[in-house]
């Protein structure tokens, strides 16, 4: 059953591992080295106080990285630092000593016979009294980086351990008074310098570099053998269900995903420089899958899994009797809010991220997304997106003794109790039958999947093409959208105009978002249009956009400033262009007409301003894109809209207005812009005629109208539209309030609302602000100002 094979293969591999661990130590005698310093000399060991102090005086405050950064922060890293380049290493013995050093610290961190291990020095430290370095990861400042060395010079000090953690343990290394002590350890683990109580800590780090020196050896021929049993099994067995209720028996599964036990970086992922056990396992992995004719690559993964936890509670003293929280700010808080919103259980934590002390009960989910991997050549690697089924899961250590890179805590929703959500980055080796490579490679929207369709297709097999591609329908889906997917988008495009074969085109190109497609696509969108037909084209450009509205984010925004330049490339392309052109201005501006209206719906004034804005600059995107046709149809229907929609017209003609060459006579959109102009000028021109607001008139137009048939909302309408009226006072119990607060905040009207806390019910009371005047007056200033503009950039008639 390929359960068993999975977990017997898991087992076989744990077995072989050679008993590798994630750090070590050992001593040496400091006769071994002679090290120099410019501006100091000689240091003569064991250290002492007079010379470490001339040290300090050559040394600078050390820094640290985060991210692309280079930080100085005394909280997080407090030590005196002296760069390699003013470091002499010498001594008749050093070279030997640091050799045999390194040779062991190979052994002990389970790297294969077949690496050798070099060091290089990164940095001369000096921790006084109170000095330290917080808990960190080092960068992999070179690719063939595997870990640190710290050799700490012999000196008496006390505290300053250095202290080493990965996948839930910890060791502690101390270093010696008399002698040198080497401390290594893997790049992924996490470890710090604790505060120096007394004395010097002096030690020097350098980089572990690994390098391979001959080929893997032939292993045991009995284990290869029986994981290459292990990997047969497993893709021709049914695939295991993880729910599998009295289920029909799927298909075998299609790979396997062994996850690894450290850390990688992209750059730092390569089958000769893996750590410790994943070293040993990868290795007899690759003898097994040759042997079981698979292919093999190295890959990252996302991981997310979701705990059933709870937080540490007995901290809390809340627990027990709870009690209003006096000071809750809460308005409509009538005694019913229980607890201070930071005393909650975990609050504490939940703040820092920190969630290493919940308590896991048991697991509710977990999702494994592959994100990247190697090609099967091992010429570099891709970005791929591929979610990986339950039944093609297998690894030695779990996810929950590593340490997770994010936590989230949600406290009970309904469906489950507490929640944790952990998410990890773990790297793995997959591995497929050599057969069902195409299937495999292509399933993770790979890229070399699509080129190797093209080769069938450039080499003159149109069958086997088509025949391989139609083999993607099953799973061809979501490949994702905008810069991501757009390196597959454009290998695709070729492959779908090559197939001759207007269905299977489809298939290939319908499952991206539109904000993939870009200039670059612009000659294969082009030629598949000619090729398909406009009808087609049309179908192709609708998929790409999906439900219209269902996404308008920024990455929409972006994708519609880039929008301009790809039309105009598509109508310059050989093939047929417009084709491709014309239905992306309009479902751009469906999408945008959308955004719109429901824009127009939005009573709060700032914020209906600042989308209206945003808007405008996408409108002045999607007219300049369009043809002379589109574009007049478009201004025809802005121009039925109220003259709320001039919030997003001025500066939709404040955006063209910066770019001349789009408004020009001959310009496509020229007409549409010169149209909508005109109509701002004329809204604005009868504004102004209407009489200003007189001193004392306080009547407010309704915006909204209460649909519930409550009793409240008559009185409501009342008082806002009275010319006279400016304050109510209105007993009224909880529900009613909170209703009158909604509306009045909804629409977003000049109207400030304030309980009275005294008898019961409590008293709403309503005032009608200054803003009853000032926005009226704002609204005349900006119409002046709009109007003088667009009679200087948009004069009227010209000719
Ligand atoms: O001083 C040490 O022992 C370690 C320093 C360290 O972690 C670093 O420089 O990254
Ligand atoms: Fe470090």
């Amino acid at each position: 059953m390929g359960h068993g094979a999975r977990k017997q293969l898991a087992e076989l591999l744990d077995d072989a591992q050679r008993r590798g661990d994630f750090s070590t130590r050992i001593e040496m005698s400091a006769r071994a080295l002679r090290i120099e310093v410019d501006g100091v000399g000689e240091l003569p060991l064991p250290l002492r106080a007079p010379v470490t102090k001339k040290l300090i005086a050559q040394a600078r405050q050390a820094s640290f990285g985060r991210g692309e950064q280079t930080l100085s922060d005394t909280s997080v890293r407090d030590t005196w630092e002296i760069t390699p380049d003013r470091i002499t290493l010498g001594g008749t013995d050093w070279d030997r000593t640091l050799d045999g050093v390194l040779d062991g610290v190979r052994t002990a961190l389970g790297l294969p016979p077949t690496v050798v291990l070099r060091a290089e020095p990164h940095a001369l430290l000096v921790y006084g009294k109170g000095q330290f370095f917080l808990p960190h990861q080092d960068s992999e400042k070179d690719d063939s980086m595997v870990g640190t060395l710290v050799v700490s010079l012999p000196s008496h000090h006390t505290g300053g351990e250095l202290v080493v953690s990965h996948a839930g343990r910890s060791v502690v290394h101390q270093a010696s008074r008399d002698k040198l002590t080497f401390a290594a350890f893997y790049a992924d683990c996490l470890h710090e310098v604790k505060p120096v109580k007394s004395g010097y800590r002096v030690t020097l780090t350098m980089n572990l570099l690994a390098e391979r020196i001959r080929p893997a050896g032939e292993d045991d021929g009995g284990l290869v053998a029986d994981l290459a049993h292990c990997l047969t099994e497993h893709f021709t067995e049914p695939a295991e269900e993880r729910y599998a209720y009295g289920r029909q028996k799927a298909a075998p599964p299609n790979r396997l995903v062994y996850l690894l036990d450290h850390e990688y970086t992209q750059r730092g992922l390569d089958w000769d420089r893996l750590k410790g056990a994943d070293a040993t396992r990868t290795a007899l992995l690759r003898q097994a899958a040759a042997e079981a004719d698979c292919e093999a690559v190295l890959a990252l993964a996302e991981v997310k899994e979701t705990w059933d936890a709870h937080a540490p509670y007995d901290r809390y003293d809340y627990y027990g009797e709870v009690e209003h929280y006096d000071d809750c700010e809460d308005e409509e808080c009538e005694g019913e809010c229980l607890l201070d919103p930071d005393g909650e259980p975990g609050a504490e934590r939940r703040r820092s991220g920190d969630f290493s002390d919940y308590e896991l009960n048991e697991l509710i989910d977990d999702e494994i997304t592959l994100s990247w991997w190697t090609r099967p050549d091992g010429t570099g690697g891709e970005q791929i997106n591929l979610p990986v089924a339950y039944a093609e899961v297998c690894a030695t250590a779990e996810n929950k003794d590593l340490t997770p890179y994010q936590s989230e805590y949600e406290g009970y929703m309904g469906n489950y109790g507490n929640t944790l959500d952990r998410w990890y980055r773990r790297a793995a080796v997959v591995l497929w039958p050599r057969q069902r490579s195409f299937t495999a490679r292509a399933e993770a929207g790979s890229e070399g999947a699509l080129r190797e369709l093209q080769g069938h297709l450039d080499a003159g097999d149109l069958d086997r093409a088509r025949t391989l591609a139609r083999s993607l329908a099953p799973f061809w889906k979501h490949h994702g959208s905008g810069e991501a997917a757009a390196a597959l988008f454009a290998a695709a495009l070729p492959v779908a105009v090559g197939l001759r074969e207007a269905d299977t085109a489809t298939m290939l190109l319908a499952p991206f978002g539109v904000e993939t497609v870009g200039e670059r696509h612009a000659s294969g969108l082009a030629a598949a249009a000619a090729r398909y037909g406009r009808t087609w084209a049309r179908g192709a450009v609708s998929s790409w956009f999906g439900t219209v509205g269902a996404y308008t984010g920024a990455g929409r925004a972006a994708w519609l400033e880039s929008l301009p330049g790809l039309c105009t490339a598509l109508r310059a392309a050989d093939g047929d262009g417009d084709a491709m052109a014309s239905p992306l201005a309009e479902g751009a501006w469906q999408a945008v007409e959308q955004q719109l209206t429901s824009w127009l719906g939005v009573g709060r004034e700032t914020e209906r301003r600042t989308g209206m804005e945003g808007l405008g600059v996408s409108l002045a995107r999607v007219l300049q894109a369009a043809g002379p046709e589109t574009a007049d149809t478009i201004a025809a229907t802005l121009r039925g809209l109220p003259d709320t929609a001039l919030e997003c017209l001025l500066p939709a003609l404040r955006t063209a207005a910066r770019q001349p060459t789009t408004i020009r006579d001959g310009a496509p959109a020229a007409r549409a812009f010169q149209t909508l102009a005109d109509h701002c000028e004329d809204r604005l021109a009868a504004a102004l005629t209407r009489p200003v607001r007189a001193a004392d008139d306080w009547s407010l137009t309704l915006a909204g109208t209460c649909r519930t048939g409550c009793g409240l909302c008559p009185d409501l309408d009342a008082f806002l539209t009275s010319r006279t009226r400016h304050v109510m006072e209105w007993p009224l119990a909880k529900e009613g309030r909170r209703h009158l607060h909604s509306r009045i905040d909804q629409a977003g009207l000049p109207v400030s609302h304030t309980t009275r806390r005294q008898g019961r019910p409590y008293v709403l009371v309503l005032t009608k602000t200054d803003a009853v005047f000032t926005r009226e007056q704002a609204t005349r200033t900006r119409a002046e100002t709009d109007l003088a503009w667009l009679r200087d950039k948009w004069p009227r008639a010209r000719g």
